[in-house]
């Protein structure tokens, strides 16, 4: 299996580091405009492997051509926020970037299945499926899996239990509006609302939607990679082993959820043939009134893109 990484920055680095952790390709190729920079990145993991133990190969290069026989790409490429920033700040300048990585996947790995990285997610996943013109299945966001795991680790760190034994998704837009779902929270089945106090769940919510500016604002410059890059490769793992993981990802919404015409995170399976299935499950309507906001929303950005 060839799994694909355009943008050798943070995030890039930390998707090639866990792949090779959890050994998900056979070949692993890292790209970027930089000249040197993918190369000198591969080249140090490389060198990791007799420490580690890995056989498969690490390459790095510019030449957007290696791109070819890919079955899997991932698109990290495209700027962060810095503190004071919002996700959707960088809508502009990562449109074009994720656009000139869309027009090299549809050239040279046209059977690839492609998960999208760059803020703002979900426009972004929505810039990529236009100029690829891949089958909805083919091209799916992450930021549900992140979001989530955020969520279980602050529930499992108030209970002070393990983080294995939390579950909980989060769902819609990777912005201020995201859903973190308290209602089908819970610890080893066990409903956080019969663990927790009502405010804790409120705080622990608030600090999941904005998880990801408390880590801006602490770092200064640039933005989360290690835990982004984890929860990346468990999308790609699901996919090049056929694992058939339930797993919230932004994907095309096309009546879903009483949605239509925008990327949004819900829980989906995913195979070797990417998005096999979207799980619709029932919403009540406090939370399908958030979802709508996060469609509205999304809808007013992609719509200040021009396809
Ligand atoms: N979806 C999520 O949950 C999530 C999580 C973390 C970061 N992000 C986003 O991922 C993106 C990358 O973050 P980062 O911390 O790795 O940034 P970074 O600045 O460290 O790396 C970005 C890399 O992209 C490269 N690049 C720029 N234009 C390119 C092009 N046209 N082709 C190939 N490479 C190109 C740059 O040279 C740079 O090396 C940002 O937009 C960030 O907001 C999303
Ligand atoms: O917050 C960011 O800008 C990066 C990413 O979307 C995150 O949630 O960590």
């Amino acid at each position: 299996m060839k799994l694909s990484i355009i943008g050798a920055g943070a995030v890039g680095t930390s998707c090639a580091h866990w792949a090779v952790v959890k050994k998900v390709a056979e070949e692993i190729f890292l790209f970027d405009v930089v000249p040197g920079l993918a190369q000198g990145k591969a080249l140090d993991l490389a060198q990791s492997a007799p420490l580690y133990g890995f056989s498969g190969k690490i390459y790095g290069t510019e030449d957007f051509s290696l791109l070819k026989k890919s079955h899997v790409v991932i698109i990290t490429a495209g700027k962060p926020r810095t503190p004071g920033m919002s996700r959707e700040d960088l809508l502009k300048i990562n449109a074009e970037i994720v656009r000139s990585c869309a027009e090299k996947i549809k050239l040279y790995a046209p059977e690839s299945i492609v998960i999208v990285v760059s803020n703002p997610l979900d426009a972004m996943v929505y810039v990529a499926y236009k100029v690829t013109g891949f089958p909805k299945e083919r091209i799916l966001g992450m930021a549900g899996v992140l979001d989530s795991a955020r969520y279980r680790y602050f529930i499992a760190e108030a209970l002070n239990v393990s983080p294995k034994d939390v579950q909980a998704l989060v769902m819609g837009v990777h912005g201020d509006l995201m859903i973190p779902l308290v209602r089908l929270a819970n610890v080893s089945g066990i409903p956080i609302t019969e663990l927790l106090p009502q405010e804790k769940i409120n705080e622990i919510v608030y600090r999941t939607k904005f998880g990801g500016g408390e880590i801006v604002s602490l770092l200064k410059s640039g933005s989360a990679f290690t835990t982004p890059g984890l929860a990346t490769i468990e999308m790609a793992e699901s996919i090049l082993r056929d694992e058939k993981r339930v797993l919230t990802c932004s994907v095309l919404l096309e009546g879903e959820y009483g949605i239509s015409g925008v990327f949004l995170g819900v829980p989906v399976i995913l195979g070797k043939r990417g998005v096999e299935r979207i799980l619709e499950i029932k919403l009540t309507p406090e939370e399908a009134e958030q979802l709508k906001k996060c469609e509205e929303s999304c809808k007013n950005l992609t719509g200040s893109l021009f396809f």
